[in-house]
């Protein structure tokens, strides 16, 4: 059976650090391996997001400037990407984009720029630093090791309901002291990564869709898809 699956890509005209749009190509990659058509659209500036028309959502990271104009158009969308999330909905959240669904990041001036607390983390900024460079992560659900590369002011300290995507073994991470790198909130995941993430690191992208396709398909039997998922070695 052919499977169809509809992406949101948040902010996709202002939020794009690094190419981070290249994540959408990679989940098109496989999406064809999966016997999946996958379809994005941007929802940007004065739009609605409507929970119930899309499968999976991808925000990607964005500099200052515009996060602080989508720190406030994002406030109307509040709600509604809320419900995506705690109904499960399958996201991946990149820097700038990471930042905006926690509770607030305190940009590189100082200003404080809301996010929307969908997620319990914040962000507070470094005094004239950034972390910048190669990153590679360990994942604990899957042992997976994840490559990327890190550019970002912001320091962000995770909430209790939220786990890290990875322990850092090379890099900063999230904070530089605590080993964490990006969030993992229901089917939600976050990270400092650009890269773009699911070009390095394809076994992520296939989760992601595999997340969706469960969602959208509960009856379905995935194991032909399931099999693409490398099994982690313990
Ligand atoms: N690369 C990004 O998305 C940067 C996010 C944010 N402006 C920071 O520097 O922390």
């Amino acid at each position: 059976m052919p499977y169809t699956l509809k992406i949101a890509h948040l902010y996709g005209d202002l939020m794009n650090t690094y190419g981070d749009i290249g994540n959408i190509l990679v989940l098109n990659y496989y999406a064809k391996k999966m016997n999946v058509t996958l379809t994005s659209e941007i929802v940007s500036l004065n739009q609605s997001f409507d929970p119930k028309k899309f499968d999976l959502a991808f925000f990607g990271g964005g500099q200052d400037y515009e996060q602080v104009i989508v720190s406030k158009d994002i406030q109307s969308k509040k709600k509604d990407l809320t419900d995506f999330i705690e109904d499960n909905g399958p996201m991946l959240a990149i820097c700038g984009g990471y930042q905006l669904l926690g509770q607030y990041y305190i940009g590189a001036a100082g200003e404080r720029i809301e996010g929307i607390n969908a997620l319990p983390h914040y962000t507070k900024s470094q005094d004239h630093n950034r972390f910048i460079g190669d990153i590679v992560i360990k994942n604990a659900e899957t042992n997976q090791t994840y490559h990327g590369f890190e550019n970002h002011n912001g320091i962000t300290f995770l909430g209790t309901s939220e786990r890290p995507l990875g322990t850092v073994i090379s890099g900063h991470g999230n904070n530089g002291q605590d080993k964490s790198e990006g969030a993992i909130y229901k089917n939600v995941f976050c990270s400092y990564f650009h890269g773009p993430i699911l070009a390095r690191n394809g076994e992520l992208a296939k989760r992601l869709l595999l997340i969706a396709l469960k969602r959208k398909y509960p009856d379905a039997d995935l194991s032909k898809e399931e099999s693409l998922i490398i099994k982690p070695t313990y």
